[in-house]
Order: C-alpha cells, then sequence, then structure tokens
C-alpha cells in the first residue's frame, strides 16, 4: 500500500463555461481545481466549457495547483468527446461522475491510455451512487490509475432518497464506507460540497467532521470557502507540536513503550505522528 501525500484540503469546482471564475481561480490558495463540464455546464454550453477547460489546463497559468478536469458520465451523449479533449490535454485527473463499478474503473483507465493520456493523467472516480458504495472496495482497487475517490454527496442524497441535515446522518454509513475502501487501497479521499455558500458555520462544522472521518480534504463550490477547507484539513499547530513530541520521546526511549505528555506512545502511534509532519511539510513545500 502506497500513500501520497499531496495535498487536497480544498478541492474546488468551477463552471468551465464560466469565464470569470476560471479567471479567479488562478488567484485562490485551493490545493486542487475541478473544471467541470458536467452539471454546472447547461447542455447548450458543453462544447465551448470543454474547450475552454482544455485551454486552462495547457495555459499554466494556474501555479502548482492540481488540474483536473470533469468530463460528462459514461453513456452521455457527451462523455466521449469529452474524455478525447481531457486526455489530449494532459491535466494532472481526469474526474469522472457516476463511477458505479470496479470493471467500470478498468474500462475507463483503458479509455484513457487508448486516447493517448499521459502517465501523469490520473483517475479520479466520484462515488455518488448506491451500485458505486456497494462495490467501492473493489472500485477503489481496480486500477493503478485511479488515485482518488470523490464524494458527491447530492446525487447521493437524491438517490437514497435522503435529505441533506446538519451532521449528515443519514449518508453516514456511505461516507464511512468509501473512506474505509479508499484506506483499504491506500489512495486519496475528497469529501463531498457543502451546498450553502453563504453558511460558513455549517461549512466549517461539515469541514471538522470530515476530518475527523479521515478525509483528505473537501471539494468545495465557492472563494468563500477555501480558506475553512485549508485550515479544518491542515494538522494544527498542536498537532504539529505533539507528533514532534512524540517522534522525540520514541527516539529517547529505552523500553518498547514511552509516555509523551502522559500518554502512551507505541510504535502505531509514532507512524501518526510520522504520517502528520509529513502531510505538514508537503503543505508547506506547495507555496514555497
Ligand atoms: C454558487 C455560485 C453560482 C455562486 O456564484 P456567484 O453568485 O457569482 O458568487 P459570488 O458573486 O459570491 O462570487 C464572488 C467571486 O467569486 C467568483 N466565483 C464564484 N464561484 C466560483 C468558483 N466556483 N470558482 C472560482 N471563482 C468563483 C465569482 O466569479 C466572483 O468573482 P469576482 O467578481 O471576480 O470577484 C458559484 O459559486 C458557482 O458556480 N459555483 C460552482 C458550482 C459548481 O461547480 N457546481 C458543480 C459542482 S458541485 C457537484 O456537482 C457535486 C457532486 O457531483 C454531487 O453530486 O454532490
Ligand atoms: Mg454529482
Amino acid at each position: 500500500m502506497s500513500e501520497d501525500f499531496r495535498p487536497r484540503r480544498s478541492v474546488l469546482y468551477m463552471p468551465s463555461s464560466n469565464a470569470k471564475a476560471l479567471e479567479k481561480a488562478k488567484t485562490l490558495p485551493v490545493d486542487a481545481i475541478i473544471f467541470d463540464l458536467e452539471d454546472a455546464v447547461a447542455p447548450d454550453a458543453k462544447a465551448e466549457a470543454r474547450e475552454a477547460a482544455a485551454a486552462a489546463v495547457r495555459s499554466g497559468e494556474y501555479g502548482g495547483r492540481e488540474l483536473t478536469i470533469r468530463v460528462n458520465g459514461a453513456g452521455t451523449e457527451w462523455h466521449e468527446a469529452d474524455l478525447a479533449a481531457a486526455a489530449a490535454a494532459g491535466p494532472d485527473a481526469v474526474v469522472v461522475p457516476k463511477v458505479g463499478s470496479a470493471a467500470q474503473v478498468r474500462d475507463l483507465a483503458d479509455a484513457l491510455a487508448a486516447a493517448g493520456a499521459p502517465e501523469h493523467t490520473k483517475l479520479w472516480a466520484m462515488v455518488e451512487t448506491p451500485e458505486a458504495i456497494f462495490d467501492a472496495r473493489e472500485l477503489a482497487a481496480a486500477s493503478e490509475r485511479l488515485t482518488v475517490l470523490v464524494l458527491g454527496t447530492n446525487d447521493l442524497v437524491k438517490e437514497l432518497y435522503a435529505e441533506h441535515v446538519p451532521g449528515r446522518a443519514p449518508i453516514l454509513p456511505s461516507l464511512h464506507t468509501v473512506v474505509l475502501a479508499a484506506r483499504a487501497a491506500g489512495i486519496s479521499v475528497v469529501d463531498g460540497v457543502y451546498n450553502d455558500v453563504k453558511d460558513l458555520d455549517g461549512f466549517l462544522a461539515e469541514c471538522e467532521q470530515g476530518r475527523q472521518m479521515g478525509f483528505d480534504g473537501k471539494t468545495l463550490i465557492h472563494p468563500g470557502q477555501v480558506e475553512g477547507a485549508n485550515t479544518a484539513f491542515a494538522p494544527s499547530e498542536k498537532a504539529v507540536e505533539d507528533a514532534r513530541g512524540i517522534l522525540a520521546a520514541w527516539d529517547a526511549r529505552t523500553t518498547g513503550v514511552v509516555t509523551y505528555n502522559g500518554r502512551m506512545v507505541e510504535n502505531l502511534h509514532v507512524e501518526s505522528a510520522q504520517r502528520t509532519l509529513a502531510i505538514h511539510d508537503a503543505i508547506g513545500s506547495l507555496r514555497a
């Protein structure tokens, strides 16, 4: 199992048909961008959005941000042209919505290779249907090209006939299942969006919950959500200080178990502390 510490605290969607948003994103401290061709783009704007997304990826104007293109789903009239254009542009990843099975992941990886996508163009699968939740473990491990699972909580709530409520009780089993699947496969996992762009408190509570559950970050829909996600999904100063303290206590040990601030420290805590510091360093080197 390999782990990739590329920070994905803030993953911002934007309609690729929105020239203002494409421009604005160059100035935002987001870890990743999803140039959307799917839900945020009207049918009559799909072709223009496809060209704009490919041009944005090729522009070299987005600094070190991870750039991805969300294509329309398999089976739609736009899917093949989207995939071909994305493969040719060579973003960091192609995001595919409503992926339903491990077999579909393999088909998508084959299709990207057949379209000539460069090796560095990975596949991100959106998990947002009951089928995908039930197949999550196999789906997450289906291809080396698949590096990230992205929750689509709007579609999931719709498919379940559930409701969006504070605390997200109706979808917690699904969220946990997807985090488990990603961790078992050693890949990243990013939480769904918070729809009310004016409710910062509700958004921050959901970020906190997502981090506690193990998500690497959150998908976002508005610039006002970026800072909160970056803070929530970065190790806090206290977490970094504790991680350093744990490693120092461990290095100075004379037995197999030591304590740090009165708490037991074993090898597993040392591994967690090393991971915290690796994430902290990766975030630090983003804007260095
Ligand atoms: C939600 C919005 C429609 C709100 O837009 P708007 O009214 O323009 O917001 P503001 O006036 O507050 O915008 C201020 C400035 O910020 C820019 N902006 C806004 N949104 C973005 C963005 N996403 N990326 C970059 N820049 C953005 C505005 O242009 C203003 O710029 P300036 O005037 O120069 O200061 C809008 O935020 C929006 O369209 N958001 C994205 C919606 C989207 O992508 N939806 C699809 C993805 S969500 C999804 O599908 C999830 C999943 O599949 C599921 O099932 O859950
Ligand atoms: Mg969706």
